[in-house]
């Protein structure tokens, strides 16, 4: 078997709130492995986002292990997470969180700018990745000029570009409707498959849990077992002993 990409051990988390603490993980463990689509659901405030922040590297746990491709990464320093993150991780958000300003090639093309690729290559690796999405006709366009589900393929196409060894998408077709979702949806699937990238998903969505390998329901800070889509959304996940 592959070694995990994502491998998270006895993980907690809690927030101050003034006076108040606030436990939004508690004693959480998975691990997810190359090429597999792994989604979390569960409640709102059941925790889904703060451990999709804790294996993306932009919050750290209290407590536990976190490795990354075999790595121990829980006790970098910020400086030290936000390399590996801009390396290892792709994102990809509800709302899209694209840059307006610039064009659907330069939005996908900023990961690689940023990570210093010669300007020959990025072209080539944009106006592949733009194909592939089906988006090479929109190249020279801003986002607000694209229809929901394309902007989705962009922020697709700009978190898959530096080919991450994890893609971590919080409510990825929230915003879109039935077919365009499923059309990100294959995206997505398509490309974490291909590239054997690992793949988090947060989703209250069906339609989206439905299409992953593996399904972990959280609830109050804690992942429940593994349970078929089905039974997930009639809530009949049950706690790990
Ligand atoms: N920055 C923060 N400060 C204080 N409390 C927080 C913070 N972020 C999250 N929480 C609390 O931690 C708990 C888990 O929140 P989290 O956002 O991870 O849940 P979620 O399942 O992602 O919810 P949603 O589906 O609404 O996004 C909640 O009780 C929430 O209020």
């Amino acid at each position: 078997m592959r070694p995990s990409v994502v491998h998270l051990n006895g993980i907690s988390k809690s927030y101050r709130m003034g006076e108040v603490g606030v436990r939004a993980l508690s004693d959480a463990s998975l691990s997810v492995s190359p090429g597999e689509m792994l989604a979390l659901t569960g409640p709102s405030g059941s925790g889904k986002s703060t451990l999709l922040n804790i294996a993306g590297l932009i919050d750290c746990a209290d407590s536990g292990r976190y490795l990354l491709e075999g790595r121990e990464v829980g006790a970098l320093d910020e400086h030290e997470r936000a390399l590996l993150r801009r390396v290892a991780i792709g994102f990809i958000f509800q709302g899209f969180n694209l840059v307006p300003v610039m064009s659907v090639a330069d939005n996908v093309d900023y990961p690689l700018f940023l990570s210093g690729v010669p300007t020959a290559e990025r072209r080539k690796r944009v106006g592949e990745m733009l194909a592939k999405v089906g988006l090479s006709e929109q190249a020279a366009r801003r986002p607000d000029a694209l229809s929901g589900g394309q902007r989705q393929r962009v922020a697709v196409a700009r978190a898959l570009i530096k080919t991450p060894r994890l893609v971590i998408a919080d409510e990825p077709t929230a915003n879109l409707d039935s077919q365009t979702a499923n059309q990100v949806i294959s995206l997505i699937r398509e490309l974490c498959h291909e590239e054997g990238a690992a793949c988090l998903v947060a989703t209250h969505d069906s339609r989206m849990s439905d299409r992953c390998d593996r399904v972990l329901a959280m609830r109050d800070g804690c992942l429940l077992e593994t349970v078929p889509p089905a039974q997930t959304l009639q809530g009949e996940a049950h706690e790990v002993a």
